[in-house]
């Protein structure tokens, strides 16, 4: 095992003062073009700019090693903390490699937070800077939108990809596996910069339902709520099983069979099964449904279940923070399969690309231990070298029975989620 890899600015601790705010902004309104830091969902959450900290990580301790790193950066002299609810005082963005292992995970600890709650608004500063002082008083204008895009296969083209669906089907009727989760990739280049902050808005405009996150340059609006913690309260909204939109009494029809599908019903059923396993142990009560129900969004629709639990006040695993959980719940299999280490096997073997960070962990921990982390889907990676182009990620579960064309119309389906915030 090789160690952790870890690096990070300086030692000590940030200070941290919050006040509230007397107008509740618009969020995401207030990002700047450079550095956008973002997890809202119906105008609530918070955004963040600035880096006043940041680490990077990865080896198999790499979520230890983070959350021990925040522990001593959140736990510094005293947050000034005038407002006292999840997310104001230290906050964190994060965003996990879907192998955290072997892929870079990055955490940002910003110098400004603005966050909205139950219509309480506040400001977070680190630093010396007073946080009445540090709000834009108007927005940067949004660069032109782009009128040309180019798309490129990723590393697979459809072909190739629909055979690598094949070999996967093969390999489950063998009897090596339940489900997998396949991706593919599609890269875009604009005529012009892609402006984070009119990506972030269309997504949001568009998926109300979606948590709009951006985190280094990784930016969505993912449905799929990995986990949340507030106080000792969990929550998840597990997703898999999947079918498009249609139009007028077609798009009915859709739901309908979605709903009733023997496959869909059982690929969905892994996800939670792998969720609730992980969770378990580490709570006194856990409730999941009876049966799933739909999540309607503008492009897909999908099997959703709603898990609560309370975990345990007591012991090591009552002990346990926010990075530990989310550590013990990923990769559900919503994003890997069933049984995970063989599916990540066939995952390396078979889709020929680096997921980097897309399907890994993305949200925000706060010094008390509460946050939010979402699997970082119907997303894109901005380009560090060129800043007119994207990877774009999708992914579908595998199960028997997986028909190859409609597991790829499903990639395309959810490809048009950020598909539409580039071309609108
Ligand atoms: C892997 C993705 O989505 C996951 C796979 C789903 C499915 O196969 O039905 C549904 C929701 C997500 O859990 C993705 O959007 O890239």
């Amino acid at each position: 095992m090789t160690a952790a890899a870890v690096t990070s600015r300086d030692a000590v601790a940030p200070l941290y003062s919050t006040v509230e705010l007397p107008d509740s902004p618009d969020l995401l309104d207030l990002l700047p073009r450079e550095g956008a830091l973002s997890w809202v969902r119906r105008g609530e959450g918070l955004v963040g700019w600035g880096e006043a900290d940041r680490l990077e990580v990865s080896g198999p301790g790499a979520l230890a090693e983070a959350a021990a790193w925040w522990a001593e950066r959140s736990a510094g002299p005293a947050a000034d903390d005038g407002v006292g609810v999840p997310g104001s005082g230290p906050v964190v963005f994060a965003s996990i490699a879907f192998d955290p292992a072997a892929g870079t995970s990055v955490f940002v600890v910003p110098e400004v937070v603005v966050g909205r709650r139950g219509g309480v608004a506040w400001v977070t500063t680190t630093g010396d800077a007073d946080p009445r002082d540090v709000l834009p008083s108007s927005r940067e204008p949004l660069l032109p939108p782009p009128s040309r895009l180019r798309y490129a296969d990723g590393a697979l083209d459809p072909a190739t990809w629909c055979g690598a669906v094949s070999a996967a089907v093969g390999r489950i009727g063998d009897g090596d596996l339940a489900k997998v989760v396949l991706a593919r990739d599609l890269l875009v280049t604009a005529d012009v910069r892609l402006d984070p902050r009119r990506l972030l808005d269309r997504l949001a405009e568009r998926f109300p339902d979606c948590w709009t996150f951006a985190v280094d340059g990784l930016l969505g609006a993912t449905p799929e709520l990995l986990l949340r913690r507030t106080g000792r309260q969990l929550s998840a909204r597990v997703l898999a099983g999947t079918a498009p939109r249609g139009a007028g009494a077609e798009d009915e029809r859709l739901a309908a069979g979605l709903l009733s599908s023997a496959k869909d019903r059982a690929e969905h059923a892994l996800a939670v099964d792998s969720l609730v396993r992980a969770l378990d142990p580490y709570c006194t009560t856990l409730s999941v449904p009876d049966g799933p129900s739909l999540l309607t969004l503008a492009n897909v629709r999908h099997l959703a279940t709603d898990v609560v639990g309370t975990q345990r006040r007591s012991g090591v695993r009552g002990r346990a923070g926010l990075l530990e959980l989310v550590d013990a719940v990923h990769p559900t299999a919503a994003v890997c399969g069933t049984p995970p280490d063989r599916a990540a096997a066939v995952i390396a073997g078979l889709e020929g690309m680096d997921r980097g960070r897309y399907a890994g962990p993305v949200g925000w921990l706060d010094g008390r231990g509460d946050g939010e982390f979402g699997l970082a889907l119907r997303c894109a990676q901005l380009s560090d070298e060129d800043p007119c182009s994207a990877r774009l990620f999708a992914g579908c579960g595998i199960v028997a029975g997986s028909d190859p064309a409609a597991e790829l119309a499903e990639t395309q389906s959810k490809f048009a989620a950020f598909q539409a915030a580039l071309e609108s």
